[in-house]
């Protein structure tokens, strides 16, 4: 697979994009017109710079407004656009795009289109130059590919040939089943964007909030398929206009760019055969390559808190029915336990303080090639301290700084590394009621947000459900649920603006020091939390509270809007009130549950679905906030 990435994708100079490009391994760039005349680089030192990182240049883009005009207007078009032309031998390129006529056409028709397209070619020719005709969705007259493709095919000249552009097709819901109508020398270059589903304007939403293949809700990898079977040769190239994007580090979304496309390779890869076309063989038109087959995580291994006063948080747990399990044999953490849940909790360095979810332990049926799968996916190794006698995981940072860690499955039985912990003959605790690890839900920087959809969807095979939203006291939180199939993992992503900036660093040395984006995030005073299952709330709930748990209250009016929603019996309502828990029905069942306080920046939460609740209590989610938001404040 041949790869580019349009340098309006992301932040910086003309030449900081393009070094970033390099950096990270993209094979070129598309120059996007503006870079290059707000860059004090000549045309010639652009070329001299593409030669010196090993990158070429793919696309001139965009040339706007050509087609469809008076000949009065035609002519001043064809002057600005020899203009161009000369550029571009200046810049040793050959490609230019073409957009769509979206403003001075204005009594249009076909044949003058299709006339002073084919005469624009002709003087593309004499300077050695393609033009790709792009239809923006937008486009005044000309917003589909198949109109941009009649237009251009009856124009008939060798070096006209149209651009595909997967917002401007999959934004309108255009089939990409017809790209195979035509021939595969006309479809000259290939722009990739995705972009979550929104109600509005098409140019807005392209304008601000495409994201990278994977992030987005576009079915991406069908339309790789039937770009495969049109027999499309020429590169990838991304093409994303994001708000976000254009502000934050060039080299961190420049490689998180890259990694989308090697996962839709990847994925498109999977979908090949389903089609008739064998990847291993020359039908894979694009090159594209797979990557070592992983199978999404089969459960939780371990969730690792580090804390300023783990003290704290380990009576919590221990409120909660959890079993201390000793301190590691080397190491200075300590186990808590119930069920299938596993708390490691650690110290926090000197000087820092507060509390945060630090590690996740993931369950795979081949650790090690999901280990691999993400060193080729570019995600940053975390690592940390072993000794020779103790099972070495190998594991990743997610884009907020979590350290993933990819431990071999177990189906049901307890990991091997329990017996380094205290003693492992020591019995299970009377009051175990957690069976295990519901959920987990993980602050995220606003920033990174799209970056850790791709990150967990890439790197764990987790699937996501459609985003929802939060009205919290301190604003609203976009919150995003991934998860596997089968719903074992379940990871709700909470996108905070609160959130500062938290970089994934790799750790130099042996010693696994917490990094300063741990420091950041507690910072950032947001909370995060892990959910326990069990199958028996209220009895837990009542030894939690003769353990002297402090629940998060439940206010008043909550249990009437309650009442006036279910019709619950009052029996049940007091129940619920007597144990401060949260209620939630869907078609498949009941969802009972309870928050504790919040240490740091963790909180607990306990839940008991019953009989096939497949939701977290989302009405119940602002008066979780609200709740947490007062004691915060008193
Ligand atoms: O938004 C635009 O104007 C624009 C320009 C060039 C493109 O290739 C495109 O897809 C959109
Ligand atoms: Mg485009």
């Amino acid at each position: 697979m041949r790869t580019s990435i349009a340098t309006v994708c992301i932040s910086g100079s003309l030449e900081e994009k393009m070094r970033a490009a390099a950096e990270v391994g993209f094979d070129g760039v598309e120059i996007f017109e503006q870079d290059l005349m707000t860059s004090p680089l000549s045309p010639e030192q652009v070329v001299d710079l593409a030669r010196e990182l090993g990158i070429t240049l793919d696309l001139y883009q965009p040339f706007r407004d050509l087609e469809g005009v008076s000949e009065e207007v035609f002519a001043e078009n064809l002057y600005r656009l020899e203009e161009k032309f000369r550029l571009m031998q200046r810049l040793d390129m050959d490609l230019i795009l073409i957009c769509s006529n979206v403003g001075t056409a204005t009594d249009w028709n076909d044949d003058v289109a299709i006339d002073q397209l084919g005469r624009a070619a002709d003087l593309g020719a004499k300077y050695g130059i393609r033009l790709a005709y792009e239809a923006l969705a937008w486009g005044r007259y000309v917003n589909t590919y198949e109109h941009a493709w009649s237009l251009v095919e009856q124009a008939d000249r060798p070096n006209l040939g149209v651009c595909l552009d997967s917002f401007h097709i999959l934004s309108r819901r255009s089939d990409p089943s017809a790209f195979s109508t035509i021939p595969a020398e006309k479809i000259f270059f290939l722009q990739l964007a995705d972009a979550p589903e929104m109600m509005m304007d098409l140019l807005s939403w392209s304008r601000h909030y495409r994201n990278f293949p994977g992030e987005g809700s576009f079915d991406l990898v069908n339309f790789m398929v039937e770009l495969t079977r049109a027999g499309y040769t020429g590169p990838v190239s991304l093409e994303i206009f994001n708000d976000v994007f254009r502000q934050t580090d060039v080299v961190r979304t420049t490689r998180d760019a890259l990694r989308s496309l090697v996962w839709l390779a990847d994925a498109t890869c999977a979908a090949l055969p389903a089609a008739g076309i064998d990847p291993q063989s020359e039908a894979n038109t694009m090159a594209l390559e797979a990557l070592e087959p992983v199978a999404a995580p089969t459960g939780w291994d371990y969730a690792e808190i580090k804390a300023e006063e783990t003290e704290e948080i380990a009576t919590l747990l221990t409120q909660l029915g959890f079993t201390d399990r000793g301190m590691h044999r080397t190491k200075d953490v300590r186990l808590f336990a119930s069920g299938d849940a596993r708390i490691v909790l650690n110290e926090l360095p000197l000087g820092v303080s507060g509390s945060v979810i630090a590690g996740l332990g993931f369950q795979l049926p081949d650790p090690k090639t999901s280990a691999d799968r993400a060193r080729h996916l570019q995600i940053p190794p975390a690592h940390r301290a072993n000794r020779a006698d103790e099972m070495v995981l190998r594991g990743v940072l997610a884009p907020d700084g979590t350290e993933v860690f990819f431990a071999p499955e177990q189906n049901g039985s307890a990991p091997g590394w329990l017996t380094e912990f205290g003693d492992p003959e020591q019995p299970v605790g009377e009051h175990e009621l957690v069976t295990g690890l519901d959920h987990v839900n993980l602050a995220q920087p606003w920033q990174h947000f799209d970056e850790a959809i791709l990150f967990y969807t890439a790197a764990l095979g987790l699937g996501t459900q459609p985003p929802a939203e939060v009205p919290s006291p301190q604003g609203l939180v976009r919150s995003q649920v991934m998860r596997t199939e089968d719903g074992t993992i379940r990871l709700p992503l909470n996108m905070v603006p609160q959130v500062l900036d938290v970089a994934p660093t790799h750790n130099q040395g042996t010693e696994r020091v917490p990094t300063g984006s741990h420091d950041q995030m507690r910072r950032s005073a947001y909370p995060q939390h892990l959910a326990f299952a069990t199958d028996d709330i209220v009895s837990l709930a009542r030894n939690a509270a003769a353990a002297g748990l402090r629940f998060l209250p439940v206010p008043d009016n909550y249990y009437e809007d309650l009442q006036a929603r279910f019709r619950l019996d009052e029996k049940f309502m007091d129940t619920l009130r007597e144990h401060h828990l949260l209620y939630d029905r869907d078609d498949e069942g009941e969802f009972l549950h309870f928050y504790t306080r919040t240490i740091g920046t963790v909180f607990f939460e306990v839940v008991e679905r019953r009989t096939g609740y497949n939701g977290y209590g989302a009405p119940n989610a602002p008066v979780r906030m609200a709740a947490q938001y007062a004691i915060e404040r008193y």
